[in-house]
């Protein structure tokens, strides 16, 4: 997995972008802070990262990245999403604020800090055979959980108790937890191999 160098944006608006961009950078391709609609023309690939889905939603609509990302999703960029990216990618975001938007194209219902007050953050151990045979440690901080998935979304990896932490459909991907922040960048690598 890896492949010629790409361009990869990561949509810059709010969250922990910046270890997104070290992590592409890391492995041979260019990492591009996404701010502006036209720089999504420029990108082989989007990464959505954490943060906080609620101003996310709202500076992407203050900004009019929210029609130009939905516009590039129905194009088929491949948009990687983590932790509030990926509720930025679901059709149906559960536990939403009040008027809360996403930009939508996976056919999944996720629901926003799943795992309550009392187990705001943890990590484990997952078994993801599309990444590899060993286990990839991850890190869930007031992350989200995909509780319904449609019939042409692939369940990447799970909880033991069966919840769902990482989504395909397509040329999108999502994950509950944060890669970019364990050194592990298989994940990364997964995405990078899927970009055109
Ligand atoms: N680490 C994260 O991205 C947390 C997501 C956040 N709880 C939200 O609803 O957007």
């Amino acid at each position: 997995m890896g492949g010629s160098p790409r361009s990869v944006g990561v949509l810059a608006l709010q969250g922990d972008f910046r270890e997104h961009i070290a992590v592409v950078d890391g492995l041979g391709s260019t990492g591009i802070a996404v701010r502006k609609p036209e720089e999504l023309d420029r990108v082989d690939g989007l990464i959505i990262p954490g943060g906080e889905s609620t101003v996310m939603d709202k500076l992407s609509r203050l900004y009019g990245m929210a029609d130009a990302v939905k516009a590039k999703i129905a194009d088929g960029l491949p948009v990687y999403g983590t932790c509030a990216g990926l509720i930025m990618l679901a059709d149906t975001v559960l536990d939403a604020i009040t008027g809360q938007q996403s930009f939508g194209g996976l056919d999944v219902s996720v629901r926003r800090n799943a795992f309550g007050n009392q187990l705001d953050s943890f990590e484990t151990d997952l078994a993801i055979p599309a990444v590899g045979a060993d286990p990839l440690h991850a890190v869930f901080i007031r992350a989200p959980i995909v509780e319904t998935v449609g019939p042409k979304v692939e369940t990447l990896a799970a909880l033991d108790d069966g919840r769902v932490v990482a989504v395909r459909q397509g040329a999108l991907l999502g994950t509950s937890f944060h890669p970019e922040i364990t050194g592990d960048t298989r994940f990364h690598r997964f995405f990078l191999s899927t970009l055109g």
